[in-house]
């Protein structure tokens, strides 16, 4: 039996139209070079008495259990963890892009899900990323950590601002940073990218940024962070190596942690930990 067959007779058993196979989009490809798609099936409308009954059913016929989406994107390995944040970014966009901002007619998606036609006027819509920068900022010997009240308690990370439209990410980095803390960057220099889901479908860029050392009074914009501070090199390890699950702190009080290890801020910290001689480049 073919995989479209298969998937029609469980779609059926579900009480699914099988023209839901339709929406479907491609998100990658295997190395055997197979086709991966993702497909929306509705079921996550918690009111709803019969999505959580056909979410039972589907538990039981495909020996699986349904967890949240930021819970999951934890506990898989990076490529799991990447496709599964393509396949909810672009699932999402599709399901917010169905109408034509112009003529406000029904758009069509096409048969890979990589964008959307208006059939009244031919405008193409394709998926939106805003792009981030996250910039780990260090005296030399300090880095500073920020926490907004949105965090999850006890975690700092790296600084983080949407590019506003027209800048380039050289004078984000400088602006937010100046917004911030009320630092200015004296050297600049790239270090990695990430798709992040959350709350929408970002780019973050991440950069680490020095200061001029006897330069480093931070003015913290109270409206925008709940705290920042420096924090040296032997702090932030400690802290590293506490994050591992099987070290953390069983006490009752809430423990100064970092963001977990899928984060870009992660990787930016880890990195700024374990390459101290790392010498960044003029911004
Ligand atoms: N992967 C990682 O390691 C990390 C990821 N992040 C992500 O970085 C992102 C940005 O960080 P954050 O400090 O919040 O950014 P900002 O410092 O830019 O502050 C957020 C504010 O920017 C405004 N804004 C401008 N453009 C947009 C846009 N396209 N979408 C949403 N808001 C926009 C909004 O203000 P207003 O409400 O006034 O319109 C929003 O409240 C967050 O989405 C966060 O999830 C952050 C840290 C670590
Ligand atoms: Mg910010």
């Amino acid at each position: 039996m073919s995989i479209r067959h298969e998937l029609e007779r469980l779609l059926g058993k579900f009480g699914q139209d099988s023209q839901i196979l339709e929406d479907s989009v491609l998100i990658g490809c295997s190395e055997q070079q197979e086709a991966w798609f993702a497909l929306d099936l509705g079921l996550n409308s918690s009111s709803s008495i019969n999505a959580s009954l056909q979410k039972a059913e589907v538990e039981t016929a495909l020996q699986g259990s349904f967890i949240k989406l930021t819970k999951a994107l934890f506990e898989l390995n990076v490529k799991d963890a990447s496709l599964l944040s393509t396949a909810q970014a672009l699932l999402r966009w599709h399901d917010a892009h169905q109408f034509c901002s112009r003529s406000g007619q029904p758009t069509k998606k096409n048969v890979s899900g990589s964008k959307r036609v208006c059939p009244s006027n031919n405008i193409i819509y394709y998926p939106q990323v805003a792009p981030v920068v996250i910039t780990l900022v260090s005296d030399g010997t300090r880095c500073l950590l920020v926490r907004q009240s949105s965090f999850p308690k006890g975690m700092y990370s790296a600084l983080a601002g949407f590019c506003d439209i027209g800048e380039s990410l050289e004078e984000t980095v400088r602006r937010e940073i100046a917004e911030e803390v009320g630092l200015e960057v004296d050297r600049l220099h790239y270090s990695a990218s990430q798709h992040w889901p959350f709350p929408h479908s970002t780019l973050m860029i991440a950069c680490h940024a020095t200061v001029k050392p006897g330069q480093t009074e931070l003015q913290v914009n109270l409206r925008e962070l709940e705290a920042a501070a420096w924090f040296s090199r032997d702090e932030v390890a400690t802290v590293l190596r506490r994050n591992h699950p099987s070290n953390q702190q069983q006490s009752g009080a809430v423990p100064f942690r970092l963001p977990p290890k899928l984060a870009i801020a992660h990787q930016l910290i880890k990195e700024w930990v374990e390459k101290p001689t790392c010498s960044p480049l003029p911004a």
